[in-house]
């Protein structure tokens, strides 16, 4: 069922990225689709808003403003099952970042000369809530119970308007705000939100920072927005690679690559293998679970597109190179001695380690985070974390006696670089120089 890429044969490091499975769409063609919408925000504002959410959801929404009754009626109406189910997600959540959370700490460099690092929660942000294919509320608990660990005071929310529900954010979106204490959300999708964040519309005022997941519409948007405001990662299409031996239970594998199919006809499954035989059995598996899905002809669109397929590779080691090389959103060990295999892997968004940690537990319930980068960025940029919401800042203090100590030296220096007024700035105080 999956295409496969034969790199038995071996394979240079510079070409293996480019000859890796990679998407139709790619994030530099959307950020082409997406530059008008966000502009068009930044111009128009609300009336912007609207009309995108009429040409892509489908609705023209009232107003982009929730009202807090309808966060409220959500809940009340919401099954108790579900509600349990949310609220188990908020805990694990909560005790997986709150020991991400940074001490402030102190250090005298000289005697009367200290450094202080100090841990600032960001001023207001804004959180992305995808909700297009498929809904979200699980996206709501991993941005929102991150940002208050880190203590942000203003949050603001938004998720695309649904039809189905006269143009308001879905109502298992708006209960897990109410449970969650978010009260200003707005019903707004797609780069057009991302452009009311960035630039502001209507109620909605400028955010600092803009997390939060979503298709490659909205990844791009956030990539064009950097700089105006901060992001978390480019959060786009789900992506999955599975690095697995002969040891691999085939039915796992099959069941964890058709997991994160289901979001989207885009998302990315890849099996890579040392093992000709596990990656025929996992065939076999896909082929009969892929009848048994819901989705199924988002699941058969996304394993048989360029972005998906299966890897062969000679060894465990070069299976190492494709799996850095690819940099997937989530990857999963399966082989023996998975800890270990796992502890080499430098790129990936998040690691799932052995047979019994499917993706799906990181999605909802095992208390790390399920916002990741995707598109090869999980290189440079990690998971959505409380250091999204929080800046460092030194805070430098020295006494006179502590600054006599380093003058001399600095005035040495700053004569090198010929920027004499540097250590001017220093002599003045100096008791060698009144
Ligand atoms: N990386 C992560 O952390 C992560 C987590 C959860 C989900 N996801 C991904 O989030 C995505 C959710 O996608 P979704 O579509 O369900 O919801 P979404 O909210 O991300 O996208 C819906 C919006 O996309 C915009 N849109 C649709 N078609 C467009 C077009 N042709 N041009 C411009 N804009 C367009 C519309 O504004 C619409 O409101 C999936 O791809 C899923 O894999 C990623
Ligand atoms: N796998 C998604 C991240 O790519 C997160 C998610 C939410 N709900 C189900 N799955
Ligand atoms: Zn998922």
């Amino acid at each position: 069922m999956l295409s496969r890429l034969d790199l038995r044969g071996g394979f240079t490091a510079d070409a293996l990225a480019d000859s890796l499975p990679r998407a139709a769409l790619d994030i530099d063609a959307a950020l082409t689709a997406v530059r008008p919408l966000v502009a068009d925000v930044r111009e128009r504002g609300v009336e912007a808003l609207l009309d995108q959410a009429e040409r892509f959801d489908g609705v023209r929404p009232e107003t982009i403003e929730v009202p807090a009754k309808a966060m409220t009626d959500a809940l009340d109406s919401l099954d108790r099952d579900l509600v349990d189910a949310i609220n188990l997600a908020i805990e694990h959540v909560r005790i997986g970042h709150e020991i991400q959370m940074p001490e402030e700490k102190s250090v005298e460099i000289v005697p009367g000369g200290r450094v202080t690092q100090r841990w600032i929660p960001m001023r207001r942000v804004g959180l992305y809530v995808p909700g297009g294919l498929a809904v979200y509320p699980s996206s709501v608990v991993m941005n929102a119970v991150c940002a208050q660990v880190a203590g942000v005071g203003s949050i603001a929310l938004t998720s695309p308007a649904q039809k189905e529900f006269g143009g308001l954010p879905h109502p298992t979106i708006l209960a897990a705000c109410a449970l969650l204490g978010i009260d200003e959300v707005y019903a707004a999708g797609g780069a057009g939100a991302i452009g009311m964040f960035a630039y502001g519309a209507g109620s909605c005022l400028p955010v600092d920072v803009i997390t939060g997941p979503g298709n490659i519409y909205v990844a791009a948007a956030k990539r064009l927005v950097l700089g105006t405001v901060g992001i978390d990662s480019e959060a786009g299409t789900t992506e999955i690679a599975i690095l697995a031996d002969a040891s691999a239970n085939p039915r796992f594998v099959a069941a964890d690559l058709l997991s994160q199919a289901e979001h989207d006809p885009a998302a990315a499954s890849v099996l890579v293998t040392d093992s000709v035989e596990l990656a025929d059995a996992v065939d076999r598996e896909l082929a009969a679970q892929a009848q048994a899905t819901t989705h199924a002809a988002r699941v058969r669109e996304a394993l048989t597109g360029p972005q998906s397929g299966t890897v062969l590779v000679a060894s465990l080691d070069d299976g190492l190179a494709v799996v850095n090389a690819y940099g997937a959103e989530h990857l999963e060990i399966h082989t023996e001695d998975a800890e270990r295999v796992a502890r080499r892997v430098d790129n990936a968004g998040a690691i799932f380690v052995g047979p019994y940690t499917p993706v799906p537990a990181g999605d909802y319930l095992a208390g790390s985070n399920h916002v990741l980068p995707t598109g090869g960025t999980s290189r440079y940029s990690s998971g959505l974390n409380v250091h999204a919401f929080l800046k460092s800042v030194q805070q430098v203090e020295y006494s006179k006696e502590a600054l006599e100590k380093i003058t001399t030296p600095l005035v040495t220096f700053a004569d090198a670089e010929d920027l004499p007024a540097h250590g001017h700035s220093l002599q003045v105080r100096s008791a060698s120089h009144q």
